[in-house]
């Protein structure tokens, strides 16, 4: 599908769909975690300063559930994409698990940070995190007790590398779309970014909020589509 003569430079942005049928939640569909939780109270700077104890409960459950999952075909399919595309390649993830790294994938962006990663509120320093954080974990680098938190971007925060991300959509030639409702900015606004100069496709189960934006749209799951689309 995708040929390899002239290797046009491909942006790829996933998300929560696209780790679905590992058996992890997506946010907005049926038992979705925005259904389980408020925003606001896990998912915002206010949320965690007003009870941090439940924010990180919220994400330790998040990361211990990352030993009972696997990459799937379509995870697989990206990571195998980027080891041997010869142009110029970057998988833009909205999620936080570590799925497409255990995948194999390196060109790689976790625009709205890992749940394997925990930041210091003192030295600012991002150290990569196994178990809980909890409201007397030890930063690694400074020390300090009592101010790590996950490295998470919640709502009103700036996503991470959107430089890299915005250099990437400047000269990309094919933006491809996978498993996101369009809901959340920046990464909603991409497609509008590319429109025009770049060929735009989407897959995903249900067409998403920006989907008329897209020149083609494939409809089903993830690990069916994706392993097609890049073979
Ligand atoms: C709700 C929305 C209206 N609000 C925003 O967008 C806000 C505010 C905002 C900014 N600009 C705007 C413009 C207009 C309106 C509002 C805004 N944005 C922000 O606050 C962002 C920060 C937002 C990040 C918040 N953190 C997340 N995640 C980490 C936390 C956590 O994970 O707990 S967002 C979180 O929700 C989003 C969930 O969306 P999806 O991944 O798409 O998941 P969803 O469940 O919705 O959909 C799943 C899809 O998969 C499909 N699917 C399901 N199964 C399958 C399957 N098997 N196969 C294929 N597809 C499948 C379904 O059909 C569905 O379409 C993801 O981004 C995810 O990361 N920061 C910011 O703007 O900073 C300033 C700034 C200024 C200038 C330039 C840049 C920045």
């Amino acid at each position: 599908m995708v040929s390899t003569d002239a290797a046009p430079a491909i942006v790829v942005l996933t998300g929560a769909g696209i780790s679905k049928e590992s058996g992890l939640a997506t946010f907005r569909c049926e038992g979705g975690a925005w259904q389980q939780v408020r925003i606001e109270d896990v998912a915002t700077p206010e949320g965690f300063s007003r009870n941090p104890q439940r924010v990180h409960d919220f994400y330790n459950a998040r990361r211990a559930q990352l030993a009972e999952v696997t990459p799937n075909a379509a995870h697989l399919a990206l990571a195998e994409l980027d080891r041997h595309w010869p142009g110029d390649f970057l998988l833009i993830t909205q999620n936080v698990d570590d799925l497409h790294e255990r995948a194999g994938s390196r060109r790689l962006v976790n625009m709205h940070g890992s749940l394997r990663r925990a930041r210091c509120l003192g030295c600012e320093a991002v150290s990569p995190w196994e178990g809980n954080t909890t409201l007397d974990s030890r930063c690694p680098a400074c020390g300090e007790v009592g101010i790590m938190r996950p490295d998470i971007v919640w709502f009103g925060e700036m996503p991470q590398q959107l430089e890299r991300i915005y250099a990437a959509l400047g000269q990309c030639e094919l933006f491809l779309s996978i498993g996101t409702s369009g809901h959340v900015y920046p990464a909603a606004g991409f497609v509008a970014e590319v429109q025009g100069r770049a060929r735009t496709v989407e897959l995903n189960l249900e067409p998403s909020k920006g989907a008329s934006l897209f020149d083609e749209v494939r409809q089903g799951p993830a690990t069916e589509l994706v392993p097609e689309f890049v073979a």
